[in-house]
């Protein structure tokens, strides 16, 4: 049976959107202590994949998702899904909100709930925990007063008692989940796909400029642009970016190799079927037919049979 890593312990986003994303396969789903271990685990072939958090609509990036893809073993996403996001707070049997005054949580579910944290506990410290259900654990053992968790965390500790539910500083937040392989065949083609990469431009005039015109001068939409350091220095970065279309697509394949010729590192990050399945909106001069015609046009003019 396939072993798919996912941020745990049990009881995590993380493990609902692994289970979500292997649902047509049989697996069993293994807790990782970090995104790290989890990616580490696939570059080890302990697992077969991993489910990693890789945006959320009001927190933004997950960067131990984007620093683990961009350095070592290359590893590709083959899927997407989008989880919706609200809370639920765990406390200790007998526990009142007065009693309340360390609240842990993962910093991303932190930071949804800022508001909600300090309207209801004036004056609590915040402790960071490195999952959801890491922080139901902590409160468990004592070391925090309240935990922030995913609603299904609530199984795994029958000691805990919900405080609230369902809360959220912003209506309608929604992270989303890759599934993480070892490079091998990709997803096929579906005319509604993302394809992610992490680029690292020369540090000069007007190169970031030059990648995205790459992508705008063969009609290809960007989703999402993310830069995190390199870790070289001050101002050396490396820009993760989110376009519409499969690397299977001429227009996509085209833009990545004009991005090979221009940047000093090109790291494809996968092709795979976006979660809503919104098709994507080609124009006319960057379809398919229209690279093939272009590309038949030009051999005919190396081939000496035409002179326009
Ligand atoms: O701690 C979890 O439950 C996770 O799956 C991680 C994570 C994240 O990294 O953003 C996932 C979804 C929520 O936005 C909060 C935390």
């Amino acid at each position: 049976m396939p072993r798919i890593a996912y941020l745990g312990p049990p009881g995590t986003f993380a493990e609902q959107a692994s289970r979500a994303l292997t649902e047509d396969t049989d697996s069993e789903l293994v807790p990782s202590e970090s995104i790290r271990s989890a990616l580490d685990a696939v570059r080890g072939g302990e697992v077969l994949a991993a489910g990693v958090p890789v945006e959320n609509s009001v927190e933004g990036a997950v960067s131990a998702t984007l620093d683990g893809l961009a350095s070592g073993q290359p590893l590709v996403a083959v899927a997407e899904t989008v989880l919706p996001i609200r809370f639920d707070v765990l406390v200790r049997q007998g526990s009142s909100a007065r009693d309340v005054t360390s609240v842990a949580s993962h910093p991303h579910a932190l930071a949804q709930v800022r508001r909600w944290v300090t309207e209801r506990f004036p004056g609590a410290s915040t402790v960071p925990a490195s999952s959801t259900a890491a922080a139901a654990e902590d409160v468990a053992a004592g070391s925090a007063d309240a935990a922030v968790v995913a609603p299904v965390a609530a199984q795994h500790h029958p000691e805990l008692v919900p405080l609230a539910r369902g809360i959220a500083d912003v209506d309608d937040a929604a992270t989303r989940f890759l599934l993480i392989r070892a490079p091998g065949p990709l997803p096929e083609p579906t005319g509604a796909d993302r394809t992610s990469i992490a680029v690292v431009a020369h540090d000069e005039v007007g190169t970031l400029g030059e990648v995205l015109s790459e992508l705008s001068l063969r009609g290809i939409n960007l989703s999402r642009i993310e830069s995190r350091p390199t870790v070289d220095g001050l101002g050396a970065y490396r820009f993760f970016l989110d376009l519409d279309g499969h690397v299977a697509d001429a227009r996509v394949g085209d833009a990545l190799a004009g991005l090979h010729r221009r940047c000093s590192e090109v790291r494809f990050l996968g092709s795979f079927p976006k979660a809503g399945r919104e098709p994507v909106n080609v124009r006319p001069s960057a379809s398919e037919q229209a690279f093939r015609e272009s590309a038949a046009w030009l051999e005919r003019i190396r081939s000496g049979l035409l002179g326009s």
